[in-house]
Order: C-alpha cells, then sequence, then structure tokens
C-alpha cells in the first residue's frame, strides 16, 4: 500500500459530448488510472457487457444498494438508476491509486459534498447542433428519447460553473490530451503542496 491517498478525478457533460470516447481512448494511454463501473438499471446496449461497461441491476437490487449505503452517490437519468460503487472508490483511493469517474451532473455534485478535493471536469460540446448529431449518428436511441437527452443536456450546460475545467470535445484526440495535462498538473500541485508542507513543519522543528 502506498503512502499517498489517490486523487478522484470526474468527469461529466452532457449525453453524446463523447464522455464514453474520451475516457475510453484515455485509458488506452493512462497507466495508473483506475475507473470506477457504475451501476445502472438502464438496459445493456448491445455491444456492452455486464462488469465492463456497466453493473446492470433492477430497480429492486439498485434501491437496495441506496438502502444499505453502498452507493457514494446516485442519480435518475432519463427514468434510469446510475450509481458509483462506495466501497470500490474508497478501497481505490486509500491503496494509492486514481479513480475516474465518468457521470452526469446530478451525481458529480453528489461527490462533490463527500469530495471537495477530487478533480471536476465538464465536458464541453462544440456546439448544441453537434451535440445533436452525435447522439443521433451514435444511433442508440429513438427519436423520443434524443429529445429527453438533449433537454437534460441544457440543464447539465447550466451547472457547469461548478465545475474545475472545462475541456472542449472538439477532435477526440484534443480532448484526451488536455484531460492528461489536467492529471499531471493536479499531481504537480500535489506534490508542491506537500513538499511546502514539509518545509513548514521542519521549519518548525528547528
Ligand atoms: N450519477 C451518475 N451518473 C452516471 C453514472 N454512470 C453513468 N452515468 C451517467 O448517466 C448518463 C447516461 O449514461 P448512458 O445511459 O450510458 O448514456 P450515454 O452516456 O449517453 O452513453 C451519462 O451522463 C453518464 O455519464 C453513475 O454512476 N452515476
Ligand atoms: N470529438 C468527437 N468528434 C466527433 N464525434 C465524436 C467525438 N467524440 C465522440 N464522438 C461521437 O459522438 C457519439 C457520442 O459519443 P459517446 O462517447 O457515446 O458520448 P457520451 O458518453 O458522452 O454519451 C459517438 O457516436 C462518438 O463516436
Amino acid at each position: 500500500m502506498k503512502d499517498e491517498k489517490g486523487i478522484l478525478f470526474i468527469l461529466s457533460g452532457p449525453s453524446g459530448v463523447g464522455k464514453g470516447t474520451v475516457r475510453k481512448e484515455l485509458f488506452e494511454q493512462a497507466t495508473d488510472l483506475k475507473y470506477s463501473i457504475s451501476m445502472t438499471t438502464r438496459n445493456k446496449r448491445p455491444g456492452e457487457t455486464d462488469g465492463v461497461d456497466y453493473f446492470y441491476k433492477s430497480r429492486e437490487e439498485f434501491e437496495n444498494l441506496i438502502e444499505k449505503k453502498q452507493l457514494l452517490e446516485y442519480a435518475q437519468y432519463v427514468n434510469n438508476y446510475y450509481g458509483t460503487p462506495r466501497a470500490y472508490v474508497e478501497e481505490t483511493l486509500a491503496a494509492g491509486h486514481d479513480v475516474f469517474l465518468e457521470i452526469e451532473v446530478q451525481g458529480a455534485l453528489q461527490v462533490k459534498d463527500n469530495f471537495p478535493e477530487g478533480v471536476f471536469i465538464f465536458l464541453f460540446p462544440p456546439s448544441l447542433e453537434e451535440l445533436k448529431n452525435r447522439i443521433v449518428n451514435r444511433g442508440t436511441e429513438s427519436s423520443e428519447l434524443v429529445i429527453n437527452r438533449l433537454k437534460e443536456a441544457r440543464k447539465e450546460i447550466e451547472m457547469m460553473g461548478a465545475y474545475d475545467y472545462v475541456v472542449v470535445n472538439d477532435q477526440v484526440e484534443h480532448a484526451v490530451a488536455k484531460v492528461q495535462s489536467i492529471i499531471q498538473s493536479e499531481h504537480l500541485k500535489r506534490e508542491r503542496i506537500e513538499k511546502q508542507y514539509k518545509k513548514l513543519l521542519e521549519d518548525e522543528m528547528k
């Protein structure tokens, strides 16, 4: 076990902005970053795997997890529950690894209450028109669900001010590079703070 706790990174942004795409590319490159797999009651999409993309739960199972306080945060999004397993996040951070959450805004704000030291990143679309194109082109939602997701997107964008960083997802590789530089800067910042703190303690002992 490492001495230092890991850093919690939270990536949010409206549906279809490219969170999943950016996160997958980031994990192709990142070394010591652990992805927290969420729980959801939504149906599995073609190509998704239980325990890889999500842990798929019934509403009853999910409500049981809420009741037993096993979720760090949860939210209802377009008629389904989504939530982050508490034990995985706490244990992984305690073991010194960084943890990466990809969650929507309501949940991110709950995480902020518990982990104010977390690093909150908002992925922003180049335009609302482009956002709509991405959701439609992905082809995973009916037109009614696309409308719901766009309505949700407007509400989510209003909460952007609560985040530490905003990254525009114009091109995937640019967005990934920006997220990586945020991760590096946060580590440097922490090292600097620790050094200054150690020096302060040493000076006091003199
Ligand atoms: N609060 C919360 N939101 C989550 C969690 N997991 C995923 N989400 C978010 O739920 C929303 C819907 O996810 P999903 O159905 O996979 O659709 P997609 O993001 O449009 O591909 C997205 O904004 C996800 O980031 C979670 O554990 N907690
Ligand atoms: N920078 C980008 N430029 C163009 N298309 C993108 C970009 N990022 C993601 N996409 C596409 O947009 C759609 C939505 O991306 P996805 O990662 O599923 O979004 P989210 O997880 O935020 O809902 C996908 O078809 C994806 O291939």
